[in-house]
């Protein structure tokens, strides 16, 4: 794309959309997999003296469940966000010759969160966990403000653009929520990330701010236990439930320890009044739950502290 200068800014300012040719795309490496695609690192080279940008592209992954309606939806989504602590849209990549289109993003360099947190544990302290909490917060207060619930908040799907900055990426499962209605009936659950869900989601199939208020307590948990392996959500609740358990009666058993008031246990070093925050978020029924714009006053509050 023209470089922003040059770039034939609309009446409304409003950016074009920008489209970048294939044949300047080099391929580096792999850098991940989302809902329904890959995502490869690039650099964007058009004058082919390597002093072009680098960008995350993400690849629609031609199998069953993911079609390019879905992606168009993705596309759509992603270009609609603008807020500091959510991933960026750069662009489009249509490769004609295999009829099919890229979505291209600004390329976060530290990765995923939990691999940031595994490389760098012994640096990160409590206020740094905070400030990226208030991020992740901010972000999901932005996207609640526009209407979108995520229904994907997980570690795994939030990136580090640096040592003070994370982004919440991945809106391959986002949906809108309808005018007229407070949640958004999903039909084809497809693999659910159960662990991250509220109960309404895994035994309704019900998405809310409040459903993603409470994966964002299961994110605070995996932030406060620096993502380590060994006490990530699904294996406390595999634990709790009996690793003998298959297929969909691990949904039914989790939502009955949930039901009896069992939740994940705090994180070995996590301050009180955080392990109190995801237990709130942890609320049964969904209007227990606090709002993100609360939750971030409080995460305010223990960063003065
Ligand atoms: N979310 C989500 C799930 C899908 N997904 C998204 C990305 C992604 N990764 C990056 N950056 C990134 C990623 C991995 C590394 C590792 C790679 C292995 N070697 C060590 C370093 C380094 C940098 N930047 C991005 C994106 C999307 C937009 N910008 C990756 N997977």
């Amino acid at each position: 794309p023209l470089p922003d200068r040059d770039r034939a800014l609309g009446p409304s300012h409003q950016q074009d959309q920008s489209v970048y040719e294939e044949r300047h795309l080099r391929y580096i490496s792999p850098l991940g997999k989302g809902n329904f695609g890959s995502v490869e690192l690039c650099r964007y080279d058009p004058l082919g003296d390597n002093t072009g940008e680098l960008i995350a592209v993400k690849k629609l992954q031609p199998n069953k469940q993911s079609n390019l309606e879905d992606f168009q939806k993705e596309i759509n989504t992603i270009r609609s966000l603008h807020c500091d602590y959510i991933v960026k849209y750069r662009g489009v990549c249509y490769s004609m010759g295999r009829l099919s289109m890229s979505l291209v993003m600004e390329y976060l360099p530290y990765g995923s969160l939990i691999r940031y947190l595994e490389k760098n544990r012994q640096h990160v302290n409590n206020r740094r966990m905070l400030l990226f909490a208030s991020q992740i917060c901010k972000g999901l207060e932005y996207l609640q403000s526009m209407r979108y619930v995520h229904r994907d908040l997980a570690a795994r799907n939030i990136l580090v653009a640096s040592d003070t900055l994370v982004k919440i990426a991945d809106f391959g499962l986002t949906k809108i929520i309808p005018f007229d209605k407070e949640y958004y009936r999903v039909t084809h659950p497809g693999e659910s990330p159960i662990f991250w869900y509220a109960p309404e989601s895994i035994t309704e199939s019900k998405f809310s701010h409040k459903s993603d208020v409470w994966s964002f307590g299961v994110v605070l948990h995996e932030l406060f236990s620096y993502c380590e392996h060994n006490c990530n959500p699904k294996r406390l609740y595999m634990q709790e439930i009996g690793n003998d358990m298959q297929g969909l009666s691990i949904s039914m058993h989790l939502v009955d320890i949930l039901k009896d008031n069992w939740r994940l246990p705090a994180p070995p070093i996590c301050p009180p009044r955080i392990y109190s925050m995801m237990t709130m978020c942890w609320g049964y029924s969904a209007e227990e739950r606090p709002t993100f714009s609360t939750l971030g006053d409080q995460i305010e509050t223990s960063i003065q502290d």
